[in-house]
């Protein structure tokens, strides 16, 4: 009662209005957690957010307090207390002590590896070539006697996707591919006495189960404890053992770091950026290497690749699009690949390409949801008193949800067809700029550091596969089904991306 009575006196003292408060829901308050976790496992939890403060308090309330049991949390999809949240009174916030918790003990602190990204020569087309070839032969293995002349049957084209970002990223953090698109594409690894070889097989699986637990982890935040641990446990020490050896071949070869892949056209490349080798020359520290790099390996894996999911998804069924796009493509680059392109080039040559990322981004985010938590007494700036839009005080230690997904779809901010996957609106009147209305990619001092890789990934990818296939046909059934929002950390769509292919070249007189 004390605290309630000082929280009071602070909050008239500078000037403050409270909030408008959800309705308590459920069993001491948990309804609201119980409702979360049911709409997340049915593949609408960011939908949810939206529904339940548009239902409870109404379309033009964008900043709520939710009591749950003993805590109360703020949910603002109002891009100004964002903006303040991230970037002006970021000192103010940081990521939960449970939400770092979670993630314990699968990843660290990014002081060593933020300038890495600074530097153009992780953009290296060279390394995604290889693996787009590899791609296209793993969407051709989806064609057989059956099919109409060109075209594949109907496939799921979602796990290619994840399997080229696993073999990415792993050879860009530790040069050595997983290749798990082809597994016939894997090299034998070196002998190292006294390290047995890592699981690649299945180090996918290990990171998809590490991140269900830290995913469930993150959801009970605070109540984490009730989970066993030997599950999460498990799966880290795989994970461990799998960076360990890398690092460890790194330690003790120096330069010749590469040298098991000779036989490997372009991969043995002695000049080739590699994460973990930079990380080396700064510190032989094991553990910081096998943290620093599993960070980079976690945060650029699934990303990418949910991405490109629904960038396809959404062109499926979008034919006026991915015509409009194709033919971008084949005026600026024809049947070639790219060359010597980085992001802002990517811009200039293809504003289109550059704005159906956006926009796929925007009606289907990876990242729907973030937070924060306040580090001391600070101040909200706007969503209190009976017009809300006096200042809010935030007592030290509440925590705050950012639904980006609930801000990118506001049709106050984004217009009557702010529900439509239109690209052109990024085009319109000289080109939408960014605020903090959308942040795909976070914002402030903790936004992403592959921001600019996952971009040049996602359009360099799109543009081979445009080249390639000349018509795309959604083979989902039913094919208007909602869009549903999977959520394993990262978004993905839970349906899949049901497809059928064209190839380029064939018969075009073809059904
Ligand atoms: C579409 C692709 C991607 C999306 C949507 C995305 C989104 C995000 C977001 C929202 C954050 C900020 C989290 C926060 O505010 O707490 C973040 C952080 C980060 N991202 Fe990305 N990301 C993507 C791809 C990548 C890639 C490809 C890499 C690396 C190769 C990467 C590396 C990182 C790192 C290192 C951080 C910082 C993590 C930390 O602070 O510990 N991301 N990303």
């Amino acid at each position: 009662r004390n605290e309630r009575r000082r929280i009071e006196r602070e909050a008239i003292r500078r000037g403050c209005s409270p909030p408008p408060v959800m309705p308590r829901k459920g069993f001491m308050g948990f309804g609201w957690l119980a409702e979360g976790l049911r709409a997340t496992k049915t593949d609408r939890g960011p939908q949810h957010v939206i529904e339940s403060i548009d239902q409870e308090m109404g379309k033009d309330v964008h900043t709520v307090l939710v009591g749950i049991f003993d805590y109360d949390l703020i949910v603002s999809r109002d891009p100004a207390n964002v903006q303040a949240v991230l970037a002006t009174e970021a000192h103010d916030w940081d990521i939960s002590e449970h939400r770092a918790a979670s993630w314990e003990p699968l990843k660290h602190s990014r002081s060593l590896i933020r300038p890495q990204f600074s530097m153009q020569q992780i953009n290296d087309l060279d390394l995604l070539e290889r693996h787009v070839q590899q791609l296209i032969a793993a969407i051709s293995r989806h064609r057989d006697g059956g099919c109409a002349q060109g075209w594949t049957r109907k496939f799921d084209l979602q796990p290619l996707f994840y399997n080229l970002a696993l073999d990415v990223v792993t050879e860009m953090v530790y040069g050595y591919s997983v290749h798990s698109q082809n597994p016939a594409e894997r090299v034998e690894l070196p002998e190292l006495p006294g390290h047995e070889p890592s699981d690649r097989a299945n180090i996918g699986k290990h990171m998809d189960a590490g991140k269900f637990w830290v995913e469930t982890r993150g959801a009970l935040w605070k109540y984490r404890w009730l989970l066993p641990s030997w599950p999460f446990s498990k799966h880290c020490a795989a994970v461990h053992k799998y960076a360990e050896w890398f690092v460890q071949l790194r330690l003790r070869r120096g330069d010749d770091y590469l040298d098991g892949l000779q036989h490997q056209q372009g991969a043995a490349n002695k000049d080739r950026y590699v994460l973990l080798h930079e990380l080396a020359k700064m510190t032989q520290d094991p553990v910081e290497l096998r943290s620093q790099t599993l960070n980079v390996l976690i945060a650029g894996r699934d990303t990418t690749a949910a991405l490109l999911g629904w960038a396809f998804y959404l062109l499926a069924r979008h034919p006026r699009v991915w015509n409009k796009l194709r033919r971008d493509v084949l005026e600026k680059f024809g049947h070639n690949p790219p060359r010597g392109f980085g992001t802002k080039e990517f811009r200039v040559l293809l504003p289109y390409l550059h704005a159906v990322i956006n926009e796929t981004l925007r009606v289907a985010p990876v990242v729907p949801l973030n937070e924060r938590v306040a580090l001391r007494d600070t101040i909200l700036p706007r969503g209190g008193g009976p017009n809300r839009d006096r200042p809010i005080f935030v007592p030290k230690g509440t925590q705050i949800l950012i639904p980006t997904y609930a801000m990118a779809q506001r049709p106050d901010l984004w217009g009557p067809d702010y529900d439509q996957f239109r690209p052109e609106r990024w085009l319109e009147d000289g080109g939408r700029r960014f605020g903090f209305e959308f942040l795909p990619f976070g914002g402030g001092v903790r936004q992403c550091l592959g921001q600019q890789f996952a971009r040049i990934k996602a359009a360099y990818v799109t543009v081979r596969l445009l080249q390639r296939y000349d018509r795309i046909e959604n083979a989902e059934t039913p094919p208007d089904g909602p869009m549903r929002f999977h959520h394993t950390i990262e978004n993905r769509s839970g349906s899949g991306v049901q497809v059928r292919l064209h190839e380029a070249d064939a018969d075009p007189s073809a059904p």
